[in-house]
């Protein structure tokens, strides 16, 4: 049976969830705001902590704002007021930042909020099943029917929109899809379900296409089927050659000024750079007229082929990507390297990869994270090696989301 309590919330938690207290238990409230007062109910008991989601909100937050579209797992804090979020947001980095480097004196700047909390989204990746196509409602895998997504670029809700009018139910299971921020169109990657015939997903892309002008091309999962299999975009004053399966930042204008940022960072460590989980190049390519060379580090092989065909686009001749693992791959590259970027996924860097940096030993490190309850977990082996944090710098490029990304530059004294 459902076992409500009621409690006030005191406070927020990385990941999102209010937090709150039932005598001794630690009280994860997912919906909860601080300020509120809720009635929750209980879906998860363990020793010390608790999970539940609030069913009756007895006391809103000032900061509690209607949400624009059905509650989903992709803009779970469409329900805070933007300023709100922000502030939220800066309150985890440094909490987590102090909880796991404890004595450390680390300078926090203040987030720098998105310019546009709605409508910045160039990728999105939305479920069929037999009557909808939407996002996951939260925590399960239930599909929730979107009619439209204010989240995306322009592009992106146009090619929504045209799939919608066609018969893809019973056809695919999910659609990824993708807009150039800079020259406005999109491209779409379709998984098919288990029944479908590829003949039937080859008529459904040709009829989207056809009806759909913002559409430049389709997809089944890898093998283009109709139009272009990848996009172009900009970012840092480069063009780059996308496929629809290699990461590039969502959010266009934030990942402009991130890369400023960064540049900054290293702009006085010349030499040689490594830029470890590169990606496509976001930064390595931008970055590389400041270098000697650079070698650019990344696993996915079809990011690693983007990669260099932009630097062939962009007359970049002083990048070297390396198409790996970088636990396996840092550990063999002959330095020196003067300065480095780590930009890991949400699972943070793998050990060896610190390791591996600590002994190539550059002046500067610039650590990108886009989980904040890892940055301790990670920074720790590389302040008891000897660097100092000289900057952290939190920058909001997921509006509605609690996900925030987070620049730590590192510096070596000797
Ligand atoms: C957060 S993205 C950053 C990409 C790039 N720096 C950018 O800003 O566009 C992380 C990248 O690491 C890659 N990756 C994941 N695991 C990896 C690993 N073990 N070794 C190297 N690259 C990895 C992913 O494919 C992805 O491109």
């Amino acid at each position: 049976m459902e076992e409500r309590i009621e409690l006030d919330i005191e406070g927020i938690a990385q990941g999102g969830d209010g937090v709150g207290r039932l005598g001794e238990l630690v009280v994860f409230v997912t919906g909860a705001l601080p300020g509120e007062r809720v009635q929750a109910t209980i879906c998860e008991r363990h020793d010390r902590f608790l999970r539940a989601t609030v069913s009756e909100i007895i006391r809103p937050s000032p900061d509690r704002v209607a949400p624009l579209i059905t509650p989903g797992d992709h803009a779970p804090w469409q329900h805070i007021a933007y300023p709100a979020q922000v502030r939220l947001k800066g309150e985890i980095v440094v909490e987590q930042i102090r909880k796991f480097l404890p004595g450390v004196e680390v300078p926090i700047r203040p987030v720098i909020a998105a310019p546009q909390p709605w409508g910045y989204r160039n990728s999105a990746r939305l479920h069929a099943d037999h009557t909808a196509l939407g996002y996951h409602a939260t925590g399960t895998k239930t599909v929730v029917d979107l009619v439209d997504d204010p989240l995306l670029l322009p592009a992106l809700r146009e090619a929504l929109a045209g799939l919608r009018r066609l018969p893809f139910a019973g056809l695919i299971s999910e659609v990824t899809l993708r807009a150039s921020a800079v020259y406005g169109y999109a491209a779409a990657r379709l998984l098919p379900t288990v029944t479908a015939h590829r003949n039937e997903i080859a008529r459904l892309a040709a009829a989207w296409m056809a009806t759909t002008p913002v559409l430049a091309g389709v997809t089944l999962a890898d093998e283009p089927l109709v139009g272009a299999g990848a996009i172009f975009d900009e970012l840092g004053e480069m063009v780059f050659h996308l496929s629809l399966s290699s990461f590039f930042q969502v959010n266009h204008p934030q990942a402009e000024r991130m890369l400023e940022i960064v540049r900054t960072a290293l702009a006085p460590h010349g030499g040689r750079l490594l830029d470890a989980y590169s990606g496509v190049g976001s930064f390595a390519l931008p970055l590389a007229a400041g270098y000697e060379d650079v070698v650019a580090v990344e696993a996915h092989q079809p990011a690693v082929a983007d990669g260099e065909q932009s630097a062939f686009l962009n007359k970049v001749s002083n990048v070297r990507f390396v198409a790996g693992a970088a636990e396996r791959v840092i550990g063999h590259l002959s330095g020196p390297f003067h300065a480095v970027i780590l930009d890991p996924p949400r699972r943070g860097c793998h050990p060896a990869v610190l390791t591996a940096l600590i002994k190539h030993a550059p002046r500067c490190i610039v650590y990108v994270s886009c989980h904040p309850g890892l940055i301790g977990r990670d920074l720790a082996p590389l302040v008891a090696a000897g660097y100092h944090c000289i900057q952290v710098q939190p920058i909001d490029l997921f509006p509605q989301t609690p996900h925030i990304e987070t620049v730590v530059v590192l510096e070596r004294s000797s």
